[in-house]
This record gives structure tokens, sequence and C-alpha cells, in this order.
């Protein structure tokens, strides 16, 4: 994958548990120049995860400080119950370096990103089936059932914004989403 500069930015969104952050993971393994933003959350982190690496996991006061410093690509309350944003710095360095870069967020932030930044790649990556979305909800076993019925809520309302995207790719193997997804970085 060769760079550009500036390179052009990748939003990729889809529902809860479609695989966002397996086919990211995946992508950055076969290709280590793709950069994936770092997000700032309010939420706990799951076991295992780690601050800095998979987020960055911060107070609501610290979340507000980062609100209001203006260093916020987007930002939103995602399943009714917490905050999820952009920092905005990182994104700017690594595009103005002509690095290929990822955001994995959800469909209101990539609305927000759409209205700033339309040149911007969007991509949903949509599941196989609604029982296999399901299925893999229930397999990942990080979200008691309250929460998993919250992002099922959710995953409708996402399923029904997929017309909005420029590209959709369906996760039904991750090797093939991520070369998919790599190839729509190149293109
Ligand atoms: N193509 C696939 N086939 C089977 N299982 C998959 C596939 N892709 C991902 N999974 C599994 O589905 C579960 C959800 O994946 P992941 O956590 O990456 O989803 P996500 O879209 O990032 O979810 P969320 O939006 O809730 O953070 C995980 O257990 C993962 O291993
Ligand atoms: N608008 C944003 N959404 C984000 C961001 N980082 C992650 N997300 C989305 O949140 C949900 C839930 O994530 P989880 O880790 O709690 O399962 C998922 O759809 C993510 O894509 C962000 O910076 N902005």
């Amino acid at each position: 994958m060769s760079g550009r500069s500036p390179a052009r930015l990748t939003v990729l969104a889809g529902p809860t548990a479609v695989g966002k952050g397996t086919v990211s993971a995946a992508i950055r393994a076969q290709h280590p120049e793709v950069w994936l933003s770092v997000s700032a959350t309010t939420r706990a982190p799951r076991p295992g995860e780690v601050d800095g690496v998979h987020y960055r996991f911060l107070s609501e006061e610290q979340f507000d400080a980062l609100e209001v410093s203006g260093d916020l690509l987007e930002w939103a309350v995602v399943h009714g119950r917490h905050r999820y944003g952009t920092p905005r710095s990182p994104v700017a360095e690594r595009l103005a370096a002509g690095t290929p870069t990822l955001l994995e967020i959800d469909l209101q932030g990539a609305r927000q990103v759409r209205r700033t930044m339309p040149d911007a790649r969007f991509v949903f990556l949509a599941p196989p089936s609604w029982e296999e979305l399901v299925h893999r909800l229930v397999g990942r076993g990080t979200e008691d059932a309250e929460e998993r019925e919250r992002r099922l809520a959710t995953a409708r309302v996402e399923l029904a914004a997929e017309p909005e995207f420029d590209h959709v790719i369906v996760n039904d193997d991750v090797a093939r989403a991520a070369e998919e997804l790599a190839h729509l970085m190149t293109e």
C-alpha cells in the first residue's frame, strides 16, 4: 500500500459486533502502514483492553475538558450510555504525513465527519445476517443482556443507514473483508 500526501481518511462504521474491531486489527496486521485512530471514551475498559492502545479511557470530567478544548474531530453518545470521540490532532498529523488513516466509529460520528471532511471514504461493514450479528454479540460475551438489547436497538437504526455509505463490505470472512478494505484505502 503506498502513502499519498495528503492521504485520504477512511471511516469504517457498522452495527455492534459486526466485526469492526476485528477487521481493523486484521488490516493493521497485514498493512502496518495503516494508522488506526485511538478514540477517547468514558466507558470502562473491558478485560484485556489497554489505555492508549484500544482507547483512551477518560473520566466524564476529562472527556468534558477534551470536548471543550476543541480537539475532537467528532464525538457522540453511543448506545445511549457512554461518550466516544476522535482526537483531532493525531488524525490531522497522520493525514498531513501521507499516512493512510482509519477511523472506526459509530453512525453519528460518521455523519459528523461527512459534514466536515466530505472527501473522506465512508465504508459500512455489514453482517451476513441479523442472526449472525446476534450470535457474534452473544458469543463475544462482553455485555450483559440489558446492554446487548440496547446495542441491538442501535444496530437496527445503523443497518437502515447502510445506503448513506460509499462502499459496503460484508464481513463473512475477516481476512477477505480486511483485504477489501485495504483495497478501498489504496484506490
Ligand atoms: N467474519 C467473522 N466471522 C465470525 N466471527 C467474527 C467475524 N468478525 C468478527 N467476529 C467476532 O464477532 C465478535 C464481535 O467482533 P468485534 O468486537 O470486532 O465487533 P465490533 O463491530 O468492533 O463491535 P462493537 O461495535 O460492539 O465494538 C468477536 O467475538 C469477533 O471475534
Ligand atoms: N462516534 C464515535 N464512535 C466510536 C468511537 N470509537 C468507537 N466508537 C463506536 O462505539 C461503539 C461501541 O464501541 P465499544 O468499544 O464500546 O464496543 C462502536 O460502534 C464503535 O465503533 C469514536 O471515536 N467516535
